[in-house]
């Protein structure tokens, strides 16, 4: 006969309990997981809980979550010590946190206060990157709060030197890595990812880096920061977004000699290998996440940036942030300085330093609005722009040489060699530098556009900082004070002669966010150029008499979740307009609409 001891009994109680508890821990997560992939219908629901709306503090989260060790080690449900006595019972959390309640507040307050207490920029963005691998509400919370001061640190110009030392500085894995390696295994490494719901994708394959060059896999810094930026500028939910880095190999050679080089350590491939590739990566993303998922190109070298754009245009919603991303904000800005320099867009002349993505995406929209808004054909619009590349002015008589992107802007004029010569024979009444290389505007080139305009319009729209064609401090003080500058990467105010000046910072963060936004409350499902000329539109009609008095021809990023919801309206708008939008009916009121569906990173009480 089997006696069972009183120890024994107690025992087996306690390997129940433990099995029990086991078996419910894993029931949270696959409700977890299955909750992941509900897709109801209605706008509010692409944003599930997450968004304001349905985000009260006070409505308990009845999603179940895991509990325990883990839910402390998952940064999406994670809330520290805000965990409250009544959550720490029902989720396992006794004796895993010490016993004071700190709240979400004063947990960000805390959290500033350190990363205020760092004087170098990169140990800031490490301190920002742990925070997000830690407790992304909280990343989120103080990211939305201190924009100001924190899109330097997540964003550029830091995010440049963090690509550029991230191998030294690698931690834990964020996004997704597709290499060589992974051929023909594409879909399996998205299957790989934990959400299931993603609607936003931005995709490098590192090869030109912001204006720092090929940066291979080590360029995975910028995908992260853009959706950093998707969540926090433009309200999307976090899951919603996938950072991807396509490592074809790279040709800088210091990161193939560098022994922490995180990347495939081989020269790029080209032609048919690299096509074969990225062309996997498409299908797979459409495959796996649908047709309406947001593919954003992001520093592709020009070859291959038109190329994609072209290629991916007609069968995929895509577009590339830096031809037509930094199109939009350029536009809003030169629209924007109309009242303090008179006229009308046609009435300027345009000089670029850099004909690449930017430069040409920005003189192309520049072209079409200035060819709608004064009704005179394209070509017409073109010959008030003129173009500076490595080799000097493009003209006519280099046509045959000329990359197919730069053609356009070939007009009839003598060859100028340099910047100086084109600026002096050309007289421009606007300079944008879109180089990648610092200190181009020289002192001779600003003080000589200065001298034959009342108010030039400088923009030196390279990043990072390193890479600005002048600074804002030496385009104030060389033209005397009189010139509007803007700046791609963030300039604070200079003083000149006693007087303060001010520089907007003319970046693509202005603009995607609000475009993905627009995109996902649209149902949106090809982006068309008018989309960009509307989101150009939308922001510069927020920039206010006052911002104009400081000179400043972009509204301060402080309200830029305002600013992406406008945009996102505009955008959704020209989308139904289009027949682009399918997301049916179209809600009446477009801007209480991205509004509502922005979400909020403020803790949300488990049941
Ligand atoms: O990332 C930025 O700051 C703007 C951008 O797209 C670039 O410079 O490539
Ligand atoms: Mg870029």
């Amino acid at each position: 006969m089997f006696m069972l001891t009183a120890v024994g009994f107690v025992k087996i109680l306690r390997l129940m309990e433990s099995q029990l508890r086991d078996l419910r821990r894993e029931l949270n997560l696959l409700a977890e997981k299955d909750s992941g992939l509900a897709v109801r219908g209605g706008v509010r629901d692409v944003f599930g809980e997450d968004s304001a709306t349905e985000d009260q503090p006070t409505t308990p989260w009845t999603r179940a979550v895991a509990s325990g060790v883990e839910l402390l080690r998952d940064p999406r449900y994670n809330k520290g010590t805000a965990f409250t006595e009544v959550e720490r019972d029902n989720h396992y959390l006794r004796g895993l946190l010490p016993p004071a309640y700190i709240s979400q507040d004063l947990q960000e307050k805390r959290v500033l206060a350190n990363i205020r207490s760092y004087e170098d920029p990169l140990q800031k963005y490490i301190a920002m990157m742990d925070l997000s691998e830690r407790n992304e509400r909280l990343f989120f919370k103080l990211l939305i709060d201190n924009v100001e001061e924190l899109l330097p640190v997540v964003y550029t110009p830091t995010v440049g030197e963090a690509c550029q030392k991230y191998g030294s500085i690698f931690r834990r894995p964020h996004g997704l890595y597709i290499s060589l390696k992974e051929r023909g295994k594409v879909l399996d490494v998205l299957k790989n990812w934990p959400e299931k719901n993603v609607q936003i994708i931005v995709v490098t394959d590192g090869e030109r880096i912001l204006g720092l060059g090929d940066l291979g896999l080590q360029g995975m810094g910028i995908p992260i920061g853009k959706l950093a930026l998707y969540v926090a500028l433009g309200g999307l939910r976090p899951s919603l977004c996938l950072p991807v880095s396509i490592d074809v190999g790279t040709n800088n050679q210091k990161l193939l000699d560098d022994p922490y080089y995180i990347g495939l350590r081989q020269k790029r491939t080209t032609g048919e290998e690299y096509d074969a590739l990225i062309h996997e990566f498409m299908l797979a993303a459409k495959q796996e996440y649908g047709e309406k998922v947001l593919i954003q190109f992001e520093d592709f070298a020009n070859h291959n940036a038109f190329k994609l754009l072209a290629k991916y245009g007609r069968t995929h919603l895509v577009f590339n942030d830096d031809i037509q991303g930094t199109a939009a904000v350029a536009l809003a800005g030169l629209v924007a300085s109309l009242p303090l320099t008179g006229g009308t867009l046609a009435d300027h002349r345009f000089l670029f330093l850099g004909a690449g993505e930017a430069g040409t995406g920005i003189a192309e929209i520049i072209a079409t609005e200035i060819s709608r808004k004064a009704n005179i054909p394209l070509e017409e619009a073109r010959r008030k722009i003129w173009l500076v590349d490595s080799k000097g002015l493009v003209v006519k008589s280099r046509w045959d040489s000329l990359q197919h992107f730069k053609r356009d802007y070939a007009h009839e004029h003598e060859e100028c060699k340099t910047l100086l010569s084109a600026v002096q024979a050309l007289k421009p009444t606007v300079l944008i530098g879109t180089s990648g290389q610092g200190s181009t505007f020289t002192k001779d080139v600003i003080e000589t556009i200065s001298s034959f305009n009342e108010k030039p319009l400088i923009f030196a729209l390279s990043n990072p900082t390193s890479q600005s064609e002048c600074t804002a401090d030496q385009a104030y003080t060389w033209c005397k004070g009189k010139c509007i500058f803007a700046s791609g990467s963030p300039f604070g105010p200079v003083t000149v002669d006693g007087k303060t000046y001010y520089s907007g910072q003319a970046n693509n963060a202005y603009i995607f966010p609000g475009m993905g936004l627009g995109c996902i409350i649209a149902g949106v499902i090809r982006i068309h150029d008018d989309m960009f000329l509307k989101a150009a539109e939308a922001l510069a009609s927020l920039v206010t008499k006052e911002h104009l008095d400081k000179g400043l021809v972009y509204p301060p990023f402080q309200n830029i979740r305002k600013i992406s919801a406008h945009i996102g309206a505009a955008v959704a708008a020209k989308a139904y307009e289009l027949g682009l939008a399918t997301r049916l009916p179209r809600p009446d009121d477009l801007l209480a609409c991205a509004e509502s569906c922005q979400y909020s990173p403020v803790y949300r009480p488990y049941r």
